[in-house]
């Protein structure tokens, strides 16, 4: 959306609006050290007259005086405004990132995440300038202008049209450099969002990138945002230079005019004081005219960066929801995790204390159940097509099928990542839609196939979900994520710093962690995508134990391609094109789908029943 000049001082007093107090003492600062910088020519000129008789002590210290607390005041009102140009940004950021956490689902497969990082980090940066410094600038030189036009008018109004004739040029090619200003700083951000963006997907994939000798074709086309960047930089450059140097030559032919004009005249009627007092007036009026100048360019420059800022505020988060019947034990109610589930202790932190809760009427409702769902990413591209199944309170339930055939996206509506088109996902019982979606999370803890690991350490990384667990809890899902080892080699164990995104850890072992992760919330649903696909036999082996034991605790939905991890599920349900083809324990399939024996054969996994 772009702006004028107005809609862009409009855009700033919105910006600023929260600090309204700050901008009026700071003000009040910058009236004052203007006033005192404004008597000082005044000061001056009696000075010079005063050479004549040698009466100068009083006249100089009241000079001094002046200056001093010109300094003081001015910077005291600077300080104010800077403060509240952070102040700007801070807000700025802090919703920028709640927002990008909270967008919809699908925003981030539309959006590169280098660009949302760098509007965050490069483009308020841009904007703080603008609000900080540019406002500074703008309100002090302005208000100083303001006065020393005054002064002029009084003590020359001849001169004082010279003055405004050369500045009221300059103000004229700068008005006209704005747009191409604002315009340029748009593309150079565009093109710094860019440089994260493809620096943010190498980075991401560095093997890769390496395997396949890329690094010379990454680096070239990482070259050509730069260059982008470089070329837009550079247009901003020269528009800024055009500007800087019009206003330049405002101020010196101001001072040209006025010495030759003025000089002429003294030793008539004018005394030379007069001039010099003249002189610096116009000195007090061009200068801070050429900052406000400056200011209005980096205003733009601001705008520009704002809004890529603003176009990110404007990106659709996860839809607002209904919040189910309020009865002590819904969204809102208080009822903890091991009540739901019947597990021993409650566990999880505050923020994950907000379960869907079983009512009287739900208690025996299964624990998650998917009513004739039918949903789609795109529109006319169906991904599930009336899934209907349900996962008990306790016991294994898995879900098998080719690739593609939309077991991940059942995860991801059982999560609440989306929402189905039509059917409805239901949690104890309860139709999604009556719970937040907060409420339906705290009930899951999903291990899906990218096993994210943060930067931090291992401890970080299992608590990640409760940073106040208790050590033993910690232990008891090591133990059971056969975790041991690993904490045993690791340096410094449980405190050892994991790499970027778990660059440290072999893929089965990220598995495990995250794994653990989920074991340490006890949830009341767990959703396992894949969970042994990087394991070797021994840990598949000691996984399988886990589910079993853990399926007696909670209810466990496992994805697997192999069957081997899932032929002892006590319900098996098989996916084909987002349509539940067949269902049946491990034994059962064999006999009656064909489909399902066909994967088995590929796997060898017929059993004697067979
Ligand atoms: N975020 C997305 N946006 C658009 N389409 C998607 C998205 N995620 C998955 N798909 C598509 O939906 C279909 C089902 O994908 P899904 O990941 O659910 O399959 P899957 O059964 O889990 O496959 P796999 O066993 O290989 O993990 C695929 O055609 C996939 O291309």
């Amino acid at each position: 959306m772009r702006r004028g000049g107005r809609g862009a001082v409009a855009t700033m007093a919105g910006l600023t609006a929260g600090h309204r107090p700050a901008i009026a003492v700071a003000t009040v600062f910058t009236l004052a050290g203007s006033a005192m910088g404004l008597a000082q020519p005044l000061v001056a000129r009696n000075i010079v007259d005063a050479a004549r008789h040698g009466r100068v002590l009083v006249p100089l210290l009241v000079l001094m005086g002046l200056f001093v607390a010109e300094a003081v005041t001015s910077a005291a009102g600077r300080f104010l405004l800077e403060r509240m140009g952070e102040g700007v940004i801070r807000t700025l950021r802090h919703g920028l990132v709640s927002r990008l956490l909270r967008l919809d689902m699908r925003e981030y497969g539309r959006h590169r995440t280098g660009d949302l990082i760098s509007r965050v980090t490069t483009d308020t940066t841009v904007v703080r300038e603008a609000a900080a410094q540019a406002l500074v600038d703008l309100v002090s030189g302005a208000l100083v202008s303001l006065g020393a036009l005054l002064l002029m008018a009084w003590l020359d109004p001849l001169l004082l049209l010279l003055v405004a004739a050369t500045v009221g040029a300059a103000a004229l090619v700068v008005t006209t450099l704005l747009s191409g200003i604002r315009a340029a700083s748009e593309r150079t951000q565009r093109a710094v969002g860019d440089i994260s963006a493809d620096l943010e997907r190498v980075l991401g994939a560095l093997p890769m990138v390496r395997v396949h000798c890329a690094e010379d074709r990454e680096a070239a086309r990482i070259g050509t945002r730069i260059d982008a960047a470089y070329t837009a930089g550079v247009h901003t450059a020269k528009l800024a230079a055009v500007m800087s140097s019009a206003v330049q030559l405002a101020v010196h032919g101001s001072f040209l005019l006025v010495l030759v004009i003025g000089g002429m005249r003294v030793g008539g009627a004018d005394s030379l004081g007069e001039l010099v007092a003249f002189l610096l007036y116009a000195s007090y009026l061009v200068v801070p005219l050429s900052s406000v100048f400056h200011a209005v360019g980096l205003i733009q420059r601001g705008m520009g960066a704002y809004e890529r800022v603003e176009e990110a505020m404007g990106l659709p988060v996860e839809p607002a929801e209904g919040v189910g019947p309020v009865d002590g034990t819904g969204p809102t109610g208080a009822s903890g995790r091991a009540g739901a589930t019947g597990l021993a202790e409650p566990a999880g932190p505050a923020d994950r204390a907000e379960p869907a809760g079983p009512t009287d009427t739900t208690r025996h409702a299964d624990a998650l159940t998917f009513r004739d769902v039918h949903f789609a990413y795109h529109p006319g591209r169906p991904v599930l097509r009336g899934v209907s199944l349900s996962v008990p309170r306790r016991g294994q339930i898995a879900l098998v099928g080719c690739s593609g055939a939309g077991k991940t996206t059942l995860f991801s509506l059982a999560a609440r990542f989306y929402e189905p088109q039509t059917g409805t996902v239901l949690f104890d019982g309860r139709p999604a839609p009556e719970l937040t979606r907060r409420a339906c999370r705290s009930r899951i803890a999903l291990v899906d196939q990218n096993t994210h690991i943060v930067h931090g350490t291992l401890w970080d990384n299992l608590t990640y979900a409760d940073p106040g667990a208790d050590p033993s809890e910690v232990q008891r899902v090591i133990q059971q994520a056969n975790l041991t080892d690993l904490v045993d080699r690791l340096p410094g164990g449980l405190s050892c710093t994991l790499g970027e995104r778990g660059s440290t850890l072999s893929g089965g072992e990220r598995q495990r962690v995250a794994l653990a992760r989920a074991l340490l919330t006890r949830p009341a649903l767990l959703l396992l995508d894949e969970p042994t696909s990087h394991l070797d036999a021994l840990n598949e082996a000691a996984l399988t134990r886990v589910m079993h034991d853990t399926a007696r605790q909670c209810a466990l939905l496992v994805i697997a391609h192999r069957l081997s991890t899932v032929q002892n599920a006590d319900r098996i349900y098989l996916l084909d094109s987002g349509r539940i083809t067949a269902t049946g324990t491990h034994e059962e399939l064999l006999h009656h789908s064909p489909a399902y024996r066909e994967l088995a054969d590929a796997q060898t996994l017929r059993g004697p029943a067979a």
